[in-house]
């Protein structure tokens, strides 16, 4: 029957969130039950469209056509992708796209048109990127350009969380009416981080997103870091990271008032979770020249003291000076950038 039928599409659903991001698909499982379907299935349909960005085996305009129509997709009653690279390791929601339509049909119109709306802006603004050659090599080009492609892929997720959690009733209206400055200052923290932190990963994959405007005081090539192990190299790829940290750090302070807006409990431990994660990171690499040859990971146990810590805003808020507070102290007074980056922890201290 109907209502059976539905429940194993869902249980379906919850398992392919599992395989994608086991830490963070027991968050989005604790949310209220007049959410937890919808920013789950959000999750997925976000995660089939960084799939797509993500498959450098697909041919460019399929690729660009594909991410540019992947919101009519969601008008279908069924539809599936089993073209993925077979490396590409959450092909699973794509081959398995049917199970999430089912379950999209059945979330109020409202919360399908925000998800729907944020999958075309992603979806077209993943695709200027995609046919950009020089974007693949050099990463983006100006600090403008890295804020665009990060609005794009993670600003976007954003606005379209609070739009969900306001219209559900779950955080204040205002998170609406700042014209979404403090939601991309939220995807942007956490985005940024991941770029800074993944160099070395990406690499290796062939493509950076550090931005040429910052590398290029540093190095003549992004990958030098990398290669060339002489201490001036190193020197260099440190003040690098650390320029991409101070920039990261800009947004802090609209995160906190963010989280400050987030009334419902399950939707603050939502949202608190990944940016206390993201400072923790964000400390990690400043500074530190392992980001430069090996993917940098905070300890398991970190992890875990963070999550039981960030379950209200004042732990939260103590997390964050902690670790504003390590990065200030461990800026080396060498560094071109010592005098911003002071500054800079100075003011998020001050806020605090
Ligand atoms: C690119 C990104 C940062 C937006 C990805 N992103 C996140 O990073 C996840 C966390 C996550 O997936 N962590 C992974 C680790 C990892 O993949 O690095 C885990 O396994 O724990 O959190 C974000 C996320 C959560 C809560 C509030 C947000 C507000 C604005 C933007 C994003 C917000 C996210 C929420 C949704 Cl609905 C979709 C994606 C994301």
């Amino acid at each position: 029957n109907d209502a059976k039928y539905k429940s194993e599409e869902l249980a379906y659903c919850y398992y392919m969130l599992g395989c994608t991001s086991r830490s963070f698909a027991a968050v989005i499982r604790e949310l209220e039950p007049e959410l937890r379907d919808v920013v789950m299935i959000f999750y997925l349909v976000l995660r089939a469209l960084d799939t797509v960005e993500d498959d450098m085996t697909l041919q460019p305009n399929f690729k660009v056509s594909l991410l540019r129509e992947f919101h009519h997709k969601l008008k279908l009653k069924e539809w599936s992708f089993d073209g993925s690279g077979p490396n590409e390791k959450d092909r699973i929601v794509l081959v398995h796209f049917n199970s999430i339509l089912s379950i999209y049909h059945s979330l109020k119109p409202k919360y399908q048109d925000i998800i729907r709306d944020i999958t075309e802006k992603m979806g077209n603004g993943m695709a200027d990127y995609v046919l950009d050659e020089d974007f693949n090599m050099n990463g983006v080009a100006t600090v403008k350009d890295y804020d665009l492609y990060c609005h794009y892929v993670a600003g976007l997720v954003g606005e379209g969380l609070s739009k969900l959690m306001v219209e559900a009733n779950f955080a204040d209206i205002s998170l609406t009416q700042d014209g979404f400055a403090k939601s991309e200052s939220m995807g942007l923290f956490l985005q940024k981080t991941n770029i800074i932190r993944d160099y070395e990963e990406d690499l290796r994959d062939g493509r950076s997103f550090w931005p040429k405007e910052v590398w290029s005081k540093y190095t003549d090539s992004l990958s030098s870091f990398r290669e060339d192990k002489s201490p001036e190299s190193e020197k260099k790829g440190l003040e690098c990271i650390n320029e991409l940290v101070l920039n990261a750090l800009h947004h802090v302070k609209d995160c906190l008032t963010y989280l400050s807006l987030v009334s419902d409990p399950s939707c603050f431990n939502f949202c608190a979770i990944p940016q206390v994660m993201a400072i923790a990171t964000l400390a990690l690499v400043h500074n530190n020249p392992k980001v430069l040859r090996q993917n940098v990971k905070i300890r398991k146990g970190t992890t875990c003291n963070l999550i039981l810590k960030s379950r209200t805003f004042p732990g939260v808020v103590q997390i964050f000076r902690s670790y504003v507070r390590d990065i200030h102290h461990n800026s080396s007074v060498s560094d071109p950038n010592y005098l911003k980056i002071g500054i800079i922890c100075g003011e998020i201290e001050q806020f605090c």
